[in-house]
């Protein structure tokens, strides 16, 4: 008997340290991402009325919320797909396809290169969006602009952001050593933010919001360069 009471506690126990912990893996991933944030604030709201509809037997409301969450699932999974694709990956810890190895010379070469031409960018008051593709796959956005798949090279990007070039309307994605694109279209960041900030600071931290990459914006009105990474929008000095 006594043995039974304990098996039984066990399993409550690890029961809700797996909710607990289920719960604290989802609230994490999706506390940068204002629009999944906004989602799971409505499902917890639904879930809230659903059991006091229950328990104080209003039947119409009961059978109101029955057929949102009904339809609510549905169109969650519709509305939500890039979002849970890449809340699956970051759960099975997706990697991107093999990555190429870069020599050290190689790297300090791609580096000055990208120093030049941000530099040159933030001197010439050149508006640019570039985002460099770290674990998590950017083919998504890549497929919004053009591929390019070239060597990095600063010409490149000053010829890309050049306002006279169709190219310049958007962002450039680098893949590794490579130029994947150029003129991809990110999702804007919900987020409350300066007046000063205009489309192209919210495409950049959108962008941060739903993937694990590193965004360099340089402002066509100020010159200024910032970083976006997690959903936060830091300038450098
Ligand atoms: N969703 C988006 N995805 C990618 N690029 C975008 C997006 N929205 C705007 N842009 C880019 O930003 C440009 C417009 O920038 P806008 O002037 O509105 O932004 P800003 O944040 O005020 O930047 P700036 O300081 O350079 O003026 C567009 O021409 C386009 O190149």
């Amino acid at each position: 008997m006594s043995l039974s009471i304990v098996v039984n506690f066990i399993r409550s126990a690890i029961d809700l340290i797996a909710v607990w912990f289920i719960l604290y893996y989802l609230i994490s991933m999706f506390k940068t991402n204002m629009k999944t944030m906004q989602l799971f604030k409505g499902v917890l709201f639904i879930l809230i009325v659903k059991i006091l509809t229950s328990l104080l037997g209003l039947t119409t409301l009961n059978y109101l919320v029955d057929s949102i969450i009904n339809w609510g699932v549905l169109a969650i999974i519709i509305i939500f797909q890039p979002e849970i694709r890449i809340l699956l990956e970051k759960m099975g810890q997706t990697k991107m396809s093999v990555k190429k190895e870069i020599s050290n010379d190689e790297k300090e070469r791609l580096m000055d290169e990208l120093v030049d031409a941000i530099s040159t960018l933030a001197k010439e008051q050149t508006g640019a969006l570039i985002t460099f593709e770290r674990t998590q796959s950017m083919i998504d956005y890549i497929n919004t602009g053009t591929k390019i798949n070239a060597d990095i090279r600063s010409e490149l990007f000053l010829t890309i952001f050049w306002e006279g070039t169709p190219l310049h309307d958007g962002a450039t994605i680098i893949q590794g050593d490579r130029v994947a694109c150029a003129a991809a279209f990110y999702p804007p960041t919900n987020k409350e933010l300066s007046p000063k900030y205009g489309a192209r600071h919210r495409a950049a931290i959108g962008i941060s919001e739903i993937t694990d990459s590193l965004t360099v914006v340089v402002s066509e009105e100020t010159g200024t360069i910032s970083f976006a990474t997690n959903g936060e929008l830091k300038k450098s000095h």
